[in-house]
């Protein structure tokens, strides 16, 4: 089960055009059915998320921040179920050999990492073009973007049910695409209504989650959802985000589709760089940012 949140058929376009433009509206988020990665990908890929993270903690620490939060996060005060690596770009077959090398990875563990970087790659530059395409907005409005990847690991037991895992927060970038243990639950995001609804874990999908730069690009239509990761299970809980960020000096703005009369442009041109400062000085992991970035009019 999904949860409440919408279920979109990949395979059935344009007829779902709408519903996922609805979902991204209502929800910012919703679960993918029949995305194209190929389901023996996504379990080695699991498997291998494991293995990495199981590594001892002086190997895992040399994958460090080729980005400001790009690379091992250890666990910590603040979060201390919570640990992570990652990779400041998925499309990069550079960036995707310097993470394979920094934790060196066998040359099977190699091979799953690229085909499942190229996978999902295509995957999130495929649902942007059509989130946009359901705007009118047409051609490669992403490229050049940049795809940076988080491979998660929650370290649940017994005394640690009901704690936290992740913090309430946004995503900052455009959207996410995030591989959910298929086992494990512990996602919440929250609805229309405030209130946080669990979503259920479903083996082969995805979930898609937009973040804060989706409301900035579509002049306030799009919502970043809120959500966390809590513990309601004794037991380890894996999950492989994507996320779709600009690069950092571009000058972000809405297109002119979303702009006019009756709506106004909401946020005045600013740079990813900025914002990401923003929220990082400030604390406001929750969207708060956006706030500060509103035209006063
Ligand atoms: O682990 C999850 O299911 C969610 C992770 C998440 O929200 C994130 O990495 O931004
Ligand atoms: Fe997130």
């Amino acid at each position: 089960m999904a949860g409440q949140i919408p279920v979109i058929d990949l395979e059935d376009f344009p007829r779902e055009s709408e519903k996922l433009r609805e979902a991204c509206e209502k929800w910012g988020c919703c679960r993918i059915i029949n995305h194209g990665v190929p389901p023996t990908l996504m379990s080695e890929m699991k498997t291998l998320v494991g293995s990495l993270l199981d590594l001892p903690v002086e190997i895992k620490r040399r994958n460090t921040d080729a980005v400001a939060g790009s690379g091992y996060m250890a666990r910590s005060e603040v979060n201390p179920l919570y640990e992570a690596l990652g990779l400041y770009d998925v499309g990069s077959a550079e960036a995707v050999d310097t993470f394979c090398s920094q934790l060196e990875a066998f040359p099977h563990q190699r091979k799953t990492i690229e085909l499942y970087a190229e996978a999902i790659y295509k995957l999130t530059m495929n649902i942007g073009r059509k989130l946009a395409m359901s705007y009118g907005v047409a051609g490669d409005v992403f490229n050049g973007w940049n795809c940076q990847f988080r491979i998660n690991k929650y370290s649940f037991t017994q005394e640690t049910i009901g704690s936290s895992g992740v913090q309430i927060h946004t995503d900052s970038g455009f959207l996410t695409i995030l591989q959910d243990d298929e086992n494990v639950s512990g996602l919440e995001v929250m609805d229309q209504s405030g209130s946080f609804i669990a979503i259920d874990p479903w083996p082969g999908t995805l979930v898609l989650n937009l973040g804060d730069i989706a409301t900035v690009w579509s002049n306030g239509r799009l919502h970043t959802v809120k959500h966390r990761v809590q513990c309601r299970e004794a037991t380890t809980r894996l999950s492989i985000a994507t996320f779709l960020a600009p690069p950092k000096d571009m000058l972000l703005e809405a297109p002119p589709e979303f702009v006019d009369s009756q709506h106004p442009r909401l946020y005045a041109p600013f740079t990813y760089e900025h914002f990401r400062n923003l929220r990082s000085a400030g604390k406001l992991h929750a969207g708060e940012a956006l706030e500060l970035l509103r035209c006063k009019n």
